[in-house]
This record gives structure tokens, sequence and C-alpha cells, in this order.
């Protein structure tokens, strides 16, 4: 970029406008650009109650009261930038596109009113960020205020996302029926120009980051623009983000403002802007950035389908708003080095495209926006934790009626890595794969039964897909089966001996041991559940000491390569051919090999 012709981006900074805490000069622009829409001449009054949020503009909220009424009214005070206040058409377009959305039933957004020349705006030379370039014409506008909540203040759900997918459909439609000449503009934030992002990579501030942006624009460069002929084009919003979406009464969406990047450009972005901002909304950002944005593109999808060609480019395109996103952000950084704010609110921007673009399998995620895409969706289905290991998605995909792959995967979720080896072992030469999820699964109280399908509930929310829990009892006959599913404390907090203490007054040293083993196929699919019991005794501890309470089970089953000796004495294969563990999982082989025949 060469100092004489500076982009409109930079521009845009120094342009910023900068009235900040100087109410009183908005209060002169309002009463003498206004007085006819507030009526100050019969008596109406009006007070700034504060500045909004803002990126490139300067809003603040007004508080409008007449005197024959005892209501007051909120307004917007819009005050532009430098940049776009210099072109009239810009404006005009940007009211334009309000009118004609706020003719359609169920989408509502700002409306400007009248200035005293009858305009919907007015022009005031007012300070901006650049001292230079201080003041400058700017343009200021009062817009109707839509009352509720902006979803950037909400704990948004994936149900929210999905109508916030539906809403912004609605919005698409309807502005196929919209032109307007100022819609065909240059704008860096539109991803069509993704490749223009090069000149700012290197304010980026490490070679690793700014290797991962140059990867996305050349992705996109040499698949996205290819296809550029068959992509549909039309007028967007262009940023559908937590900010510009108000959330109304009973968290439905009561409109959405700001068409301030608004440009024509092709369709399928404005929902895959919008799928990126939802990555990095309050749901996105607790780990399910990958399902707020299925769950906004299956509510978008429902009612405004992607074309074959728009849905093999989603990843791309989500990846191209992230890499703007992160990138512009690094650039104004580099303008405003005191701001260190601006690295902040990238950071999990970064973090994001780190993810989507890097850690996850370009397949599988692909596969997943398939699924989002599909008659299959649901949000149960799509609402699964960002995943840590690249096969994520396999799990999902064998959770669905869709035939992704021949085998099963089950994640067998414990935070117990002995049993994990055992369990892998078992089953071992099954059609199902077993991974794992290292989990500590709350140790609940109650019969067997009912705590293991409880840790399959619970499991099974977390995954998205097929999982086996188990529990184990220890129960001494003595004690009618006491400690039970208890006896991990008991162990911890007794030790070997204290087990065999517990004991002493009694004649009768038996004992069970049990596992409930709990499977379920997926969210919404019911849990079968398989009881193993191998029947012994309680002894002083033989053999290692490296499984719980092994060394003092004796058991009393089986041949001479396990009656008599303790599980700890035993060889590993000989245990889970005699084990509770090793009859329950038995059990659910023999399930899964009926159930996938
Ligand atoms: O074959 C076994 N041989 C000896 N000890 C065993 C065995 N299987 C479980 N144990 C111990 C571990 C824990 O102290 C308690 C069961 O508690 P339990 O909640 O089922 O296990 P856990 O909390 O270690 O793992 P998880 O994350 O799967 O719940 O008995
Ligand atoms: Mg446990």
């Amino acid at each position: 970029m060469s100092s004489e012709t500076p982009s409109d981006e930079v521009r845009r900074k120094w342009l910023k406008p900068a009235i900040g805490e100087n109410f009183i000069l908005l209060n002169d622009v309002l009463s003498s650009s206004y007085s006819t829409a507030l009526n100050l001449s019969s008596g109406g009054t009006f007070k700034i109650l504060k500045q909004l949020d803002s990126y490139d503009d300067e809003n603040f909220l007004l508080e409008h009261t007449t005197p024959t009424s005892t209501t007051t009214t909120k307004y917007l005070v819009k005050v532009h930038n430098g940049v776009e206040s210099e072109d009239a058409k810009i404006i005009d377009y940007q009211n334009s596109i309000m009118t004609h959305l706020n003719l359609h039933p169920s989408i509502t957004t700002t409306a400007p009113l009248l200035s005293d020349d009858g305009a919907p705006f007015s022009n005031h030379k007012l300070p901006v960020s650049s001292p230079q370039h201080s003041p400058a014409p700017l343009t200021v506008r009062l817009l109707t205020y839509i009352e509720g909540t902006p979803m950037a203040y909400k704990q948004v759900t994936p149900a929210l996302l999905f109508s916030a997918g539906e809403y912004l459909a609605n919005v698409d439609s309807s502005l196929d029926n919209f032109s307007h000449p100022a819609s065909e503009r240059f704008h860096a934030w539109d991803q069509k120009n993704t490749t223009s992002l090069r000149e700012f990579v290197k304010y980026i501030q490490t070679p690793e980051r700014q290797k991962l942006v140059s990867s996305v624009i050349d992705a996109f460069e040499s698949t996205v623009l290819p296809d550029a002929s068959n992509l549909r084009q039309g007028v967007l919003q262009s940023d559908f983000n937590d900010a510009n979406i108000i959330i109304g009464a009973s968290d439905k969406i009561a409109g959405v403002i700001d068409f301030g990047d608004s440009v024509k450009s092709w369709r399928v972005l404005d929902c895959t802007v919008a799928m990126a901002y939802a990555m990095l909304s309050s749901y996105g950002k607790t780990g399910h950035s990958l399902a707020a944005s299925a769950a906004f593109l299956s509510g978008f999808n429902t009612k405004y389908p992607l074309t074959p060609t728009e849905r093999m480019h989603v990843r791309t395109l989500v990846c191209c708003r992230l890499a703007c996103s992160a990138t512009l952000g690094a650039y104004s950084y580099s303008q405003d080095p005191t701001n260190k704010y601006l690295l902040l609110h990238a950071e999990p921007c970064w973090r994001t495209l780190e993810l989507v673009w890097s850690q996850v399998d370009a397949d599988h995620l692909a596969s997943f926006y398939d699924l989002a895409m599909s008659p299959e969706a649901n949000l149960d289905l799509l609402s699964v934790p960002d995943p840590t290991v690249p096969d994520h998605f396999q799990k999902l995909r064998t959770s669905t009626k869709r035939s992704f792959s021949d085998t099963k995967t089950i994640t067998f979720v414990t935070g117990n890595k002995k049993k994990l080896e055992e369990v892998q072992k078992i089953m071992e030469n099954t059609t199902a794969t077993i991974t794992n999820h290292k989990l500590d699964l709350p140790e609940l109280q109650g019969d067997p039964l009912y705590v293991s399908e409880e840790k399959c509930k619970l499991a099974v929310a977390e995954i998205g897909g097929a999982v086996i829990t188990e529990d184990t009892s220890l129960c001494f006959n003595a004690l009618n089966g006491m400690p039970g599913p208890y006896i991990k404390w008991f162990l911890d907090k007794c030790g070997h001996d204290g087990l065999n203490k517990m004991l002493d007054g009694f004649s009768d040293r038996t004992a069970y041991a049990q596992t409930v083993v709990a499977y379920c196929s997926g969210p919404g699919s019911p849990i079968h559940l398989f009881d193993g019991r191998t029947n012994g005794k309680i002894v002083l501890p033989r053999g290692p000491l490296d499984f719980g309470w092994d060394p003092v089970f004796e058991c009393s089953e089986g041949g001479a390569s396990s009656a008599g000796l303790t599980y700890a004495e035993m060889d590993k294969s000989v245990k889970n051919t005699v084990s509770h563990r090793g009859k329950a999982f038995e059990q659910l082989k023999s399930f899964l090999e009926t159930e996938s025949s």
C-alpha cells in the first residue's frame, strides 16, 4: 500500500468519529437538524443515555420524551465513519435496504427518521480519531431502536443459532429482490476479495500465523475462485454477528441492525460470515465452535438451501472470514500498538482458525457440515464438543443412519487407565473400534445399574456419538452388598487392610465383583445395560498392587489358572476370561454383533 493512495481500510481508521463522551456536541447536532422529528418546538425533550459499541462508526442511545406522553422512546444516533460519509450513495443505499427489509412481515430492522431538510440523514463537521484530519464532514442519522438485547450479551444456545440462521435466510431471500447501484463496491471484508488480504499478512505477529493465513488465501485462490461464476450473487447483510442480532422477549430474534458492510457479493458468504461469528459466540467459545457454526448453517439451509457448489466451499469460506478478521485485527493493532485489547480480542479468532483450518481434518469437517444440511440434522446430533483428535467426526457419522463407514467407532468414557487397558483387550477383534475419552465422570450414588446408566447419559451428551461407560462394584455378602458402587471411596480411605478389617467380625468373607456396562449408540438412542459378576472372597493382598482391589479379591471361579488366585496374581488375559468386566463386555459384544447383522 503506498502512502499517496491509502486504502479505505486505512482511511477508515483515520476518519473514525471521535465524539466519545462529548454529548454536548451531539445535542447541538440533533437540535439543529432533527428538531421536527424530535418535536422540540412543541415541548419534546431528548437525552443521550450512552455510547454503544461500534467498530468503525460511533453509535449513541437516545431517549426521547414528548410532553403529551408518559412513555419514552429510544432511538439510535449513528455517526458514520468519514469514508462512508463522503459518499451519499452509500448512506442512501443503507437507508434503502432498511426500508426494503422492513416491508417483509417477519423481518425488523432499524429505520431512519427524516432530518429537518427532509433527508434521511444530515451532515456535520465533527471530530475524528486522526488529529490531522479532524474535524471531518460526517453523516449523522437518527434511527429507530429495536427493543431487546444484542445476542452478544445473551447466553447463546444451538437453538438460538439455528433460528438466527433462519432469520438471515429470510433476510437474504428478501434481498434477492433488492438492488442498488452502491451495492457494487470494493470492501476489504468482502470474502470475494480474500486475495487482497495478502498485503496485510505482514502485520501478523508470528510467522506461524502468517503462514496459516497465507495458506487460507492460497486455498481460496486455487479452489474457490475458479468456481466464482457458479456462485449465486446477491446483496448481503455481510456482518451477521452477535452484536448485530437483537434478541427480544422469550429469546426470539427481534431484529437485525447494521448494514454498514453490506455489498453485492456471493450469496453463500452471508451464511459463512455468520457461521464464523457463531463460532466466536458465547456458545462457540465454550468449546463448541464447530457445533455453533453447524447449528447456524442448519437453520440457514432449511430456509435458503445452498447449491452443491456453495456447499463445497463452506469450510474454506468460513476460514476466509476468520482469517480476514484476525488479519485486519493485527493490522489495527499495528496502527494502534497501545491498544492491547485488540490483540486480546483477536485471540479467540486465531484459535478458532487454527482449529478449523489446521487441526480438524478437512473431509471430516465437510461431512459434518453436510450432515448439518441433511434432513437427518437435529441439534442434539450437531451439538458435539470441539474435537481434540482429527477423526472426531467419525463418531458422529457412525451414530447417524448414513453409512459413512463400515466399522463402528465407540468411545469408552472413563477416567481409569487400567479399565481401559482391559477393555481394549476384551474388545479386540470385534467390528467395533474402541477409542477412549478420558473424563472423570462424577461418582454417582445408588444402585449399580442406575449409576452406570446415569454415567452413560452424561457421556453421550459429552461425546455426541456412540459411547460405553461402566461402573464397577465390589460387594461383600456379609454386608448385603456394601460397599458396592462405593468401593472406590472405601478403597481410597481404608486401603487393602481396611477392607479386610471390615469383615473381621463376620464368618462370611465372600464377595462378588460386578461391572455394569452401559452402551448407547448416540444422542436420543436407548441405553443398554450389561451386568457381569464374578464370585470370590476377600483376602490379605497378594500380587502386584497396580489395579484397585485386585490384590484382595481371590477368585473362586474357573479352572486352575484362576480359582484360588487373586485377580492381581493372574495373568491379565486370564483375568479377562473370568472377571466381572470380561463377562459384562462379552454380553455387549454379542449385542453389537446381532445389532450389526
Ligand atoms: O477390575 C478391577 N479390579 C480392581 N479394582 C477395580 C476394577 N475395576 C474397577 N476397580 C476400582 C476402581 C475404582 O476405585 C472402583 C470402581 O469405581 P468406578 O467408578 O467404577 O471406577 P473409576 O472411577 O476408577 O473409573 P470411571 O471413570 O470409569 O468411573 O474400583
Ligand atoms: Mg468412577
